[in-house]
């Protein structure tokens, strides 16, 4: 039977609204595809805290999670997964990628033209909609 994860991820926009968008690196899973930062949920962690844990652990910033934007699930070839977006917002400092390698902020509109991971162009079509 196929692994099932749950992962969430952030949608963080800036004053210029501009999106987060991270480029995976090369010796992770889904190697060189973009995604919205974030990672899988632990035991006992409810969307809110495990956005802000991940978010805190791979950019080094803090964020508030502001609501469910997004929820999908996508097959993979060896795992099934449930991705959950969420909105956020930067509290305090700049996102820097300690996992990552690259982080570009990028305007709604231009979000198609990277490659993105299989279960976040769901996500990624609902944002481009948004005016
Ligand atoms: N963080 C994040 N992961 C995503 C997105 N879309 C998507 O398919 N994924 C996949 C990639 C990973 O297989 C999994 C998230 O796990 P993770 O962020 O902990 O990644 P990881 O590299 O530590 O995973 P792994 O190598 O330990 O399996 O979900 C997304 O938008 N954000």
């Amino acid at each position: 039977m196929k692994i099932k994860i749950k992962v969430v991820a952030a949608i963080i926009e800036n004053d210029q609204n501009e999106i987060l968008c991270a480029l995976r690196s090369p010796s992770m899973s889904l190697p060189n595809m973009w995604e919205f930062p974030g990672g899988k949920m632990e035991k006992g962690e409810d969307f809110y805290i495990a956005i802000e844990r991940e978010i805190n652990e791979e950019l080094d910033c803090k964020i508030e999670a502001q609501n469910i934007f997004h929820e999908n699930t996508h097959e993979y070839e060896s795992f099934s997964i449930h991705l959950i977006c969420m909105k956020c917002r930067i509290t305090n400092g700049d996102p820097i990628p300690n996992e990552h390698s690259k982080l570009i902020w990028l305007k709604k509109e231009n979000l198609c033209s990277l490659k993105w991971a299989p279960a976040d162009i769901p996500a990624v079509e609902q944002l481009m909609k948004e005016k």
